[in-house]
């Protein structure tokens, strides 16, 4: 494995899902696997859950880790070629990843989208210019388009939690303040997308007109503007806000109604949902503080997905 993108990297679903049990069932068991190895974890945004999991992660694999804030800690960077630099720009891209990359032997990467440029972000401009020039393998921390670790944990939390072979699951959209990525929600379709495709999963997306996601992650899946319809006997309902990909980075609609709360749920349905959460606002508080929220278990799982990453990488390595 030379990155971690996104599901694509993945050749083999069922099998990556059970290594993951397996790493969880035995977190020191390669402890030795990253020796003298340094994971260098590059944040170019917030971050609690994949910071602290990722550097556990690597830590568990005997690996060196170092944290960086690029906004806080590191220089302005650059990352249009082509221009001079004498405005607030310090570093252009180009050196700063080749620098990186000479210090680590896997750099994990954090870059959200501009929410401005559709173009550039969806081209993940930024993060293929930072992955050609640090020249040693990289693992989205998240990135413009996608979230590979958080769905990966989201799929394996599935696993685990389903009480029948093939559970429905429910990605729907929920209200928020600020206008979100389009990321988690891209990236969690592309992964039970696939799942479904394997057989693994029902899959059902639900949310206001306006907010259809690209269709390069939700094509031949079921779409409905009816979230009562859509929820109805789910086993899994996953909640998460994100902007308008057509009417690109806007909030386009705030109807509350799609705040989910527990009298619209049936009782053996399981909600998810990826942190950070503002509680009601996207989702109930009653929920997330009673026995049908999973969001603690899913949170629990990014230490073994990240895990499984860095060990099927550094297994490459060696
Ligand atoms: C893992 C999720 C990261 C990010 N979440 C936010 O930016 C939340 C920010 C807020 O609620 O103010 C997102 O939606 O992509
Ligand atoms: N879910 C998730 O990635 O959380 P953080 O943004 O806190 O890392």
């Amino acid at each position: 494995m030379k990155k971690f993108f996104s599901v694509k990297d993945v050749p083999d679903l069922r099998k990556f899902i059970s290594e993951a049990k397996n790493v969880k069932a035995n977190p020191f068991g390669q402890e030795n696997l990253g020796k003298h190895k340094t994971l260098g974890l590059i944040f170019l945004n917030p971050s609690l859950r994949t910071r602290l999991s990722t550097q556990k992660a690597g830590l568990n694999l005997g690996m060196q880790v170092m944290v960086m804030n690029m906004g806080q800690e590191g220089w302005a960077l650059e990352t249009k070629d082509g221009v001079v630099m004498d405005g607030t720009s310090v570093e252009h891209i180009r050196e700063a990843a080749a620098v990186i990359g000479q210090y680590c032997d896997i750099v994990g990467l954090r870059s959200f989208p501009s929410l401005k440029d559709r173009e550039a972000d969806y081209t993940e401009e930024l993060f293929n210019k930072f992955m050609e020039f640090c020249k040693v393998p990289v693992v989205s921390l998240e990135s413009a388009t996608r979230h590979p670790l958080q769905s990966f944990a989201d799929l394996l939390t599935i696993e685990e939690e389903k009480k029948v072979e093939k559970p429905k699951v429910v990605l729907t959209w929920a209200p928020h303040v600020k206008a979100l990525p389009q990321a988690v929600p891209n990236s969690f379709a592309e992964w039970m997308n696939r799942a479904q495709k394997e057989g693994m999963i029902d899959f059902i997306i639900t949310h206001p007109k306006g907010y259809e996601l690209s269709e390069e992650f939700t094509e031949g899946v079921t779409i409905t503007h009816n979230q009562s319809e859509a929820i109805k006997d789910a086993d899994f309902v996953y909640v998460k806000n994100w902007s308008g990909f057509q009417e690109y980075g806007k909030i386009i609609a705030t109807d509350e109604e799609w705040m989910l709360n527990s009298k619209r749920l049936s009782n053996h349905t399981k909600v998810m949902h990826c942190l950070p959460v503002r509680r009601d606002v996207e989702l109930a508080s009653e929920i997330l503080d009673g026995p049908q929220s999973l969001v603690q278990t899913e949170a629990g799982n990014r230490l073994w997905a990240a895990q499984t990453v860095l060990k099927t990488i550094l297994e490459d390595l060696s």
